[in-house]
């Protein structure tokens, strides 16, 4: 069951469904959705050298992000095919028995501006703020302003709560996470060395050869 307006106030009542800041209540909760802002920080994609980026490794992921700050009242500058990770302003605790779902605004939808390029589900146990995934489809620049509503987080009731919830006790990689993160998909178990899912770097692979 998707949880309207008073439910999702009465979830945050109760304390267990947290969303921090929410500083405009009437203009931030929509009739079964809650308006989250975008933050100051993004990842920038750079460009690169090395053959391909390997998911796994930590190393190649890290150096081709680059982090930049805009602060409130300056615009980032989405360009047309650009994919950068920005943040969710807000932090949020998802309760056990719910499931949250990003959702983009129409209103940026409308202009080409797409939120979450693949993944939009905050598991129940998630805590932290939501890395976003921005990319513009369009021909035309669009200015983005931390502060600005750009996502909505809808919540989905589960039939029982999670048995095993994100979180420290299974080793959830962004648990807690603040800002934008580049994937961690490198400490997935089957890249563990010696597991039989490990997949190759280019120290290994010799990739560009
Ligand atoms: N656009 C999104 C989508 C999700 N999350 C957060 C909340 C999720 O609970 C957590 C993990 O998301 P996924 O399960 O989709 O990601 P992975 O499967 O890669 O991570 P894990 O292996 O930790 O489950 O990341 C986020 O910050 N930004």
């Amino acid at each position: 069951m998707i949880l309207a307006d008073t439910d999702i106030l009465a979830r945050l009542a109760e304390g267990d469904l947290v969303i921090d800041p929410l500083d405009d209540v009437d203009t931030q909760v929509q009739p079964a959705s809650v308006d989250l802002r975008l933050g100051s920080e993004f990842l920038e994609f750079r460009r690169t050298n090395i053959p391909c980026i390997h998911p796994n490794d930590a190393r190649e992921v890290d150096e081709y992000v680059e982090e930049t700050h805009v602060p409130e009242g300056d615009d980032f500058i989405l360009h047309p095919g650009d994919f950068v990770l920005g943040t969710t302003k807000e932090t949020v605790a998802i309760p056990d028995d719910i499931v949250a779902h990003v959702e983009g605004r129409s209103s940026l939808g409308r202009l080409a501006v797409v939120v979450h390029a693949t993944a939009g589900l905050c598991d129940p146990g998630y805590e932290g703020q939501i890395t976003l995934e921005l990319s513009n489809l369009g021909n035309a620049p669009v200015a983005l302003s931390p502060g600005m509503r750009v996502s909505q987080l809808t919540f989905t009731e589960l039939k029982s709560p999670a048995d095993r919830p994100y979180g420290a006790e299974r080793g959830s990689k962004y648990q807690g996470q603040t800002g934008p993160q580049a994937s961690r998909i490198g400490d997935d178990p089957e890249f563990a060395p010696g597991s039989d899912g490990a997949a190759t770097t280019d120290a290994d692979d010799g990739a560009g050869s």
